[in-house]
């Protein structure tokens, strides 16, 4: 597919001459002074603006994005997509993580984008018990500990997938009013790492006796979720004897087996999902509303739901991609990666509470798109641009760290996330403006430092020694977007997440790659077996007499070194 795609993609070819031609020699500056483009390029959904102005494209960019995007057949794989068909081919999995945050009785979709029936009663199914047993849980009395305290912290064990979405939700809600209040006398950790000190930090000042402990994962087989969740069983079991697990153990997975192996009834403490969701979208399965329900409440994690689905539904049914936000990103993402050459892009939410936003999304978007070859194995599209590398922190932190290189260095394309209101608003009397406005003066300022920046000329005038006018010059046309919201709300987080889920989705269609399965974690994960298995057979075999045993010959000569080393510093020594 991938040369024939892009032979028969003329905008492919008629994009990267665009680019060279006309866009090379256009700066933005020069495009923000024109007030109808300005106007043109921007997208609104209810109170969320996205402004797409500060892009490096003309209406002719847009218009050919948009052809490519027809030529790639967008509409027809997000239709696939939303009617379950079996997209991800390598695992023949339909990838349904929409069907997670769908009303029960969705009926008014057109036939093309209509979710699977039966995939919205089993979710409907699970999102009954997690009500109820959210619910008993936090009423303290219906489901206590086994010595009849109640649970008021949950300690969320799972990595990846597993982990970052949660978290990213957690960090999301926990300063908004609502959720807040509604999380008042109880706590919620979370347990990635397999290093011990993830352990140590998240048990820090709890009590196994008002602990309940919720273990994620899909597979439930991952080393590291495995090995941490043994050790908390032990925490608990030690504490309170065998029987507590029943009582203090929970399960999120969708092996109902080795759930059951490990020591967790399926019946009375599992909450299901299923294939077609994918570890890196599956927030809004049972993997986050457990752990979130357990500390919020049902009703806001039914809200933060209603808001993904909100996006789902602009996705599917807007076919003017002019208008449809979660495409335009996807198509900028592609535009700036594949046709300007930056292989980097930042997100940087004006918002502390999304702290954990961008390492969500950076799961999201590299395990999905950093890939190798296309979905039939074939060479990719576009070898130089799949993948993009992302990062980003909140603003004004970032500004203070890594914004000189986007300034002057490197050219990174941004996201820049922005509220009209606070979660936590705070006024000083004689302060010429409030605490998040002057937060949001740099949500407002940053964009146009970066694609308007300051020439020589400007600084002559103000009067810069000539010496320095080449440090203090700012080259701009530095690309980004913004999107403006009201308020971080449940439902707007909800929100957030499902418009940069389908980005990475838009662009893994558009680069005709599979976004919904990542084989390049399994080689890491075999050698690291291959170690444990040796470490183990070293650390029985070795005793003070027989000393070190050295390195097995089927490692290479670096391995050997630092193996040895590691057991023994004396063998390094001189080295
Ligand atoms: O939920 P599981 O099966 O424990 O997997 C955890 C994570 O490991 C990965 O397979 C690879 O890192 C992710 O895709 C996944 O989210």
């Amino acid at each position: 597919m991938a040369s024939s795609a892009r032979a028969s993609s003329k905008a492919w070819s008629k994009l990267k001459k665009h680019a060279m031609e006309e866009i090379s020699e256009v700066h933005l500056a020069e495009l923000l002074r024109d007030e109808r483009r300005c106007a043109a390029f921007r997208a609104t959904l209810g109170d969320l603006v996205y402004d797409y102005a500060r892009q490096r494209a003309t209406p002719e960019t847009l218009s050919l994005l948009v052809q490519l995007a027809d030529e790639h057949g967008l509409a027809q794989k997000i239709e696939k997509m939303f009617r379950g068909e079996p997209i991800n081919l390598t695992e023949d999995r339909a990838v349904l993580h929409v069907a997670l945050r769908a009303p029960r009785d969705e009926t008014v979709w057109p036939k093309q984008v209509r979710l699977p029936e039966t995939a919205l009663a089993q979710v409907h199914a699970v999102l009954a018990d997690i009500e109820r047993f959210s619910g008993r849980v936090r009423s303290g009395r219906d489901w206590t500990g086994a010595t009849g305290k109640p649970l008021t912290d949950v300690v969320s064990i799972g990595i990846g997938g597993s982990y970052l979405g949660p978290e990213f939700v957690y960090e999301a809600l926990r300063t908004d009013p609502r959720a807040s209040a509604a999380a008042k006398g109880r706590r919620l950790r979370f347990l990635a790492n397999v290093d011990p000190i993830d352990v140590h930090r998240a048990l820090e000042g709890l009590c196994p006796e008002t602990t309940l402990v919720v273990v994620v994962s899909k597979t439930f087989t991952t080393a590291e979720t495995m090995l941490n969740a043994r050790t908390l069983k032990h925490w608990i079991v030690s504490a309170l004897g065998d029987a507590a697990v029943s009582k203090h153990m929970v399960a999120v997975s969708t092996n109902t087996e080795a759930v059951s192996a490990f020591g967790i009834d399926p019946q009375q403490g599992m909450f299901r999902f299923w294939d077609w969701v994918g570890g890196r979208f599956s927030v809004c399965s049972a993997v986050g509303l457990v752990p979130l329900s357990l500390q919020y409440g049902f009703d806001v994690m039914r809200e933060f739901l209603q808001g993904a689905h909100e996006i789902d539904k602009h996705f599917a049914m807007e076919r003017d991609w002019r208008k449809n936000i979660p495409v335009l990103m996807g198509l900028f993402g592609v535009w700036n990666a594949s046709f300007l050459g930056h292989d980097t892009r930042a997100l940087l939410p004006y918002s502390q509470a999304l702290l954990r936003f961008a390492p969500h999304i950076q799961q999201v978007d590299m395990e999905s798109n950093g890939k190798g070859v296309d979905i039939h194995g074939g060479p990719l599209l576009d070898p130089n641009a799949t993948g993009v590398v992302n990062f980003g922190e909140p603003g004004t932190n970032g500004q203070h760290s890594f914004y000189q290189l986007m300034h002057q260095g490197r050219v990174v394309p941004a996201d820049f996330i922005g509220f009209r209101r606070s979660q936590a608003p705070i006024e000083l009397e004689g302060e010429v403006v409030s605490n998040h406005d002057e937060l949001m003066s740099n949500f407002f300022a940053q964009p146009d430092a970066l694609a308007i920046g300051k020439t020589r000329e400007e600084l002559l005038a103000e009067g810069v020694p000539p010496e320095l006018v080449n440090h203090k010059t700012f080259p701009g046309n530095r690309p980004s977007s913004s999107l403006l919201c009201d308020c971080l709300d449940a439902r707007t987080v909800g929100r957030l997440l499902a418009l940069y889920e389908h980005r990475t989705a838009v662009e893994g269609f558009i680069w005709n790659l599979n976004s919904f399965d990542q084989w390049g974690v399994e080689l890491g994960k075999i050698l690291a077996k291959r170690v444990r298995n040796e470490m183990a057979q070293r650390r029985k075999t070795t005793t003070k007499e027989q000393g070190v045993r050295t390195s097995a010959a089927e490692w290479n000569a670096s391995t050997r070194f630092l193996l040895d080393s590691y057991f023994d510093p004396m063998s390094s020594a001189g080295h």
